[in-house]
């Protein structure tokens, strides 16, 4: 061996030492042949344990099939291939030396595989690559779920936990629409809170959110997870209920009348018991707009003030 040519192998060897990626490389059958400091700091397995060794022999919780099959077009087609965390986490299950107030425990991690080709031009051997790549995953996942979060609280009432007005009325225009199309049954309701502005001037403006609070709760409990609730204004409320005709309508809109009327909101020690009126409109293929539908139920609605309130009225034409 010439001392140019020692001296080279010295340095390969310390940048495979040094560098912080990963570096394996395995034979057709996946036994290790190269096995770098990065992948023994974080394995805790030696070179000389695994070297010569079945790849999944120590990793047990590598899908063979799935990595074999990954690595197929390397050994065949001479391409590359690359296995990121977005579609699996990691491949080798390494601890995350970030603090343990991350949210990982794991190293996320992007490889590389591509192919060691011989002078005759055949592949026999792959080269991995592995990245760690944790902080750049936490840092998209902590992003994706700031935004989920946002389009969330974009959506929906503070206050109740029901959809806003605005996002409502988006959902309800498209079932319109939706329903325009189909030969379906679907029905609009809006409700309303009797007298609130005396609960308010009784007991106080902190006891009257409470009420709402209670009654967006039993709203909430009254229907069905594919009907649609907002808080439509202070003390309104407007719900869609697809596959409800007129008497399936009314009797959800009963039960919320009753649930309202059978609710006691204690407020400093002092109990509330408060009534809601209801105005319902099941879906007209007559009906000319989103809005044409939900005045309907407006309507309705006043009808159920004007005979007396703690009534659920259904919208008729002809009244
Ligand atoms: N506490 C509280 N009150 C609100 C809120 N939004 C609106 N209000 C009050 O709700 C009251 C609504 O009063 P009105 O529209 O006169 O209706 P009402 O007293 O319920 O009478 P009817 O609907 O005819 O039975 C007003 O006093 C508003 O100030 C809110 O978020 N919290």
């Amino acid at each position: 061996m010439t001392r140019n040519y020692a001296a080279a192998v010295n340095w390969q060897q310390e940048l495979l030492s040094s560098i912080e990626v990963g570096i394996v490389v395995l034979d057709e059958n996946f036994r290790v042949e190269v096995w770098n400091q990065f992948m023994e700091n974080h394995s805790d397995i030696r070179p000389a344990q695994i070297c010569g060794q079945s790849l999944f022999h120590h990793f047990d919780d590598i899908d063979e099939s799935w990595l074999r099959a990954k690595a197929e077009p390397v050994f065949n087609l001479q391409t590359p291939v690359f296995l990121i965390w977005e579609q699996r986490p990691y491949l080798f299950r390494f601890g995350s030396n970030r603090p343990i107030t991350s949210d990982s425990a794991c190293m996320y991690q992007n490889v590389t595989m591509f192919p060691l080709t011989c002078d005759n031009g055949q592949t026999k051997q792959l080269c991995m690559l592995v990245y760690d790549v944790t902080d750049q995953a936490l840092g998209k996942l902590r992003v994706e779920r700031l935004n989920e979060e946002l389009e969330y609280m974009s959506r929906v009432d503070g206050m109740t936990g029901l959809y806003n007005r605005r996002y409502w009325q988006e959902r309800f225009d498209s079932i319109f629409k939706l329903y325009k199309r189909r030969d379906a049954e679907v029905a609009a309701v809006m409700l309303d809170i009797d007298h609130f502005k005396k609960i308010n001037d009784t007991y106080g403006h902190q006891a009257g959110d409470k009420v709402i609070q209670t009654l967006a709760g039993l709203i909430n409990q009254c229907i069905r997870e594919t009907d649609l609730a907002g808080r439509y204004g202070g003390e309104e409320f407007a719900l869609v209920l697809p596959d409800a005709n007129a008497q399936q309508a009314h009797l959800v809109a009963e039960r919320i009348r009753l649930a309202a009327e059978a609710a006691t909101v204690l407020h400093d020690d002092q109990p509330i018991r408060f009534t809601v009126s209801l105005g319902l409109a099941p879906f007209d293929h007559e009906v000319t707009s989103a809005m044409a539908w939900l005045e309907q139920a407006d309507m309705a609605l006043y009808d159920a003030k004007a005979s007396g309130r703690n009534l659920a009225i259904v919208y008729n034409e002809e009244d």
